[in-house]
């Protein structure tokens, strides 16, 4: 059978260095196939994605195409042509045009000047051939994440490729989002395209794929349709363990409400962002800013962190008012900050684990300490037990961890200053279920010490540790609920179309 398939690994082998990422895992995808490849962080999934294209040489095993041999490594123009993948991070150039991205590097033979007019008629074409709705002569900065997605799917279409692999590809997409790419990628599916689909969202594979890979520790241990695989059945593939996943959080103890906040908004905006706002977080309470990707709460959360200086109000902790747009400021107020994207404002690469997980933001801009102290390690490594960091040790540099490990690092260092309160931006985004479990107790934890702690986000996992959630829409708060909201109402408080709840106590 492995002729038909799209795509076949069969006993594929990777070291890196002592690390052994795979372990003769195999994997078959067929035309028309949503195949979820799954696992818990550092299990092997990235690795394996980057095998297929044609990245990462492997130290033993063989991929087949079409029931061909793959091509030869470094051969890109080849590779290209069998498989594409689709990451969080976009490989589109944001400041050129969609026809610009589409046809960079791929001007026809004997073409001396780029004709625009003409090109922008190749590219109004190509997308039609997909189905793509979006103006080739739009800016690639101004497309919404799912078009820019869809931009990146319709050129490796063009190059032939028929395996398209995506890399956590709903992590930046509200509900509507998602749904337009489901759609989308349900359509390109009845016209024969497979596709890979990685996720740390189970639900997600139970409404898209109809096949599921598992792989655990460096190893395939199933491949099994969807339909008719219980949750708990594929949780324990990937965790060798017969647990429950759902976090089982108990309804918080009313908490003191009577006591000083440590955290305080008043009066705080953000113009294009988000309108005046009030609130305060006091000892012991996890409050969640709730709202979907343009309800202006990132925003929020990352004025209170200094990120960014709002034009008016203040951020106070502790009765002290922070400096505005401050990152250093914040932070010596006593806010840890755990931030969205862990590249770009998280790790330093080449460091330890150890020394990420300690590292501030002023520490980055100072000099090193050169001598490893033994507090920091002992640190590091009761971070590495209590977020179950899969790590040779405090001392293997973050570039060598897994993406869901490298952003536990990131938790660990924004625990490890103690903070008063700890804002946290989708903090287990690329996470996998179990550790989820693990980082969302950790900031529980937080509050539960006496400290206070904020959580801002989409994902309902997230939301449930909170004792209380604040929602946006728009920029403007919409909704605040206690403990005891349903998942429904909190969505349609999200999507803007809550009943009821409008205004509440505070508009
Ligand atoms: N460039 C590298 N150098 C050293 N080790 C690496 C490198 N890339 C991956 N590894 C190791 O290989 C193993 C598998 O990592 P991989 O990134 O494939 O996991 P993953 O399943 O994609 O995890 P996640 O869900 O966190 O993204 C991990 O132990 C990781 O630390």
């Amino acid at each position: 059978m492995a002729a038909a398939a799209v795509v076949h690994a069969e006993g594929v082998v990777k070291r890196f260095g002592p690390t052994l990422a795979l372990d003769g895992v195999r994997l078959t995808v067929r035309p028309g196939e949503s195949h979820a490849l799954v696992g818990r962080n550092g299990a092997g999934k990235s690795t394996l994605v980057g095998v297929l294209t044609g990245l990462h040489r492997p130290d033993a095993g063989t991929v087949h195409f079409d029931g061909a041999p793959a091509p030869a490594f470094g051969d890109t123009a080849a590779w290209r042509s069998k498989v594409a993948c689709v990451y969080q991070k976009s490989m589109v150039v944001p400041e050129l045009t969609v026809a610009e991205n589409l046809f960079l590097n791929r001007f026809q033979e004997g073409e001396r000047f780029i004709h625009w007019a003409k090109l922008r008629a190749r590219a109004r074409a190509l997308l039609a051939e997909y189905g793509v709705d979006v103006d080739p002569g739009a800016r690639a900065k101004d497309l919404a994440v799912e078009q820019r997605q869809f931009v990146e799917i319709a050129k490796a279409l063009s190059f032939g490729a028929r395996l398209i692999i995506l890399d956590e590809p709903t992590a930046q997409l509200d509900a509507r989002g998602i749904q337009r790419l489901f759609d989308k990628l349900r359509d390109l599916q009845s016209q024969g395209v497979a596709f890979l689909f990685i996720s740390h969202h189970l639900q997600e594979v139970y409404e898209l794929c109809t096949a599921v890979t598992v792989l655990r520790d460096a190893r395939h241990v199933l491949t099994a349709p969807v339909q008719g695989l219980a949750k708990a059945d594929l949780v324990a593939a990937m965790t060798g363990e017969e647990t429950s996943v759902v976090p089982d959080w108990e309804p918080a103890p009313r908490r003191v409400r009577e006591a000083e906040p440590l955290l305080r908004a008043e009066g705080l905006a953000l113009e294009g962002a988000y309108e005046p706002l009030d609130f305060a977080v006091r000892p012991g309470e996890v409050v969640g800013l709730a709202g979907a990707a343009a309800s202006g709460n990132t925003a929020l959360g990352e004025t209170l962190v200094g990120m960014r200086a709002p034009t008016a109000g203040a951020v106070r902790v502790r009765g002290r008012e922070v400096r505005p747009g401050s990152v250093p400021d914040a932070l010596e107020a006593g806010i840890g900050y755990i931030p969205e994207d862990r590249h770009r404002q998280g790790l330093v690469a080449e460091r330890s684990v150890a020394e990420n997980a300690t590292l501030t933001v002023t520490d980055q801009l100072g000099r090193w300490g050169t001598v490893l102290p033994s507090r920091t390690r002992e640190f590091a490594a009761s971070m590495i037990r209590s977020l179950d960091i899969r790590t040779r040790g405090p001392d293997q540099p973050v570039s060598g961890l897994s993406g869901g490990n490298q952003q536990k690092v990131v938790v660990a260092r924004a625990l490890a200053r103690r903070p008063h309160a700890l804002v946290a931006i989708r903090p287990t985004a690329g996470v996998d279920v179990k550790s989820k479990e693990a980082l969302l107790a950790v900031v529980r934890r937080v509050a539960d010490e006496g400290r206070a702690a904020v959580i801002v986000s989409d994902e309902l996992d997230d939301l449930r540790v909170c004792d209380r959630l604040l929602v946006l829409f728009h920029g403007r708060l919409v909704a605040e609920y206690d403990t005891g909201w349903t998942d429904r109402e909190l969505v349609a408080a999200m999507e803007g179309v809550a009943e009821g709840t409008v205004g509440g106590e505070r508009a």
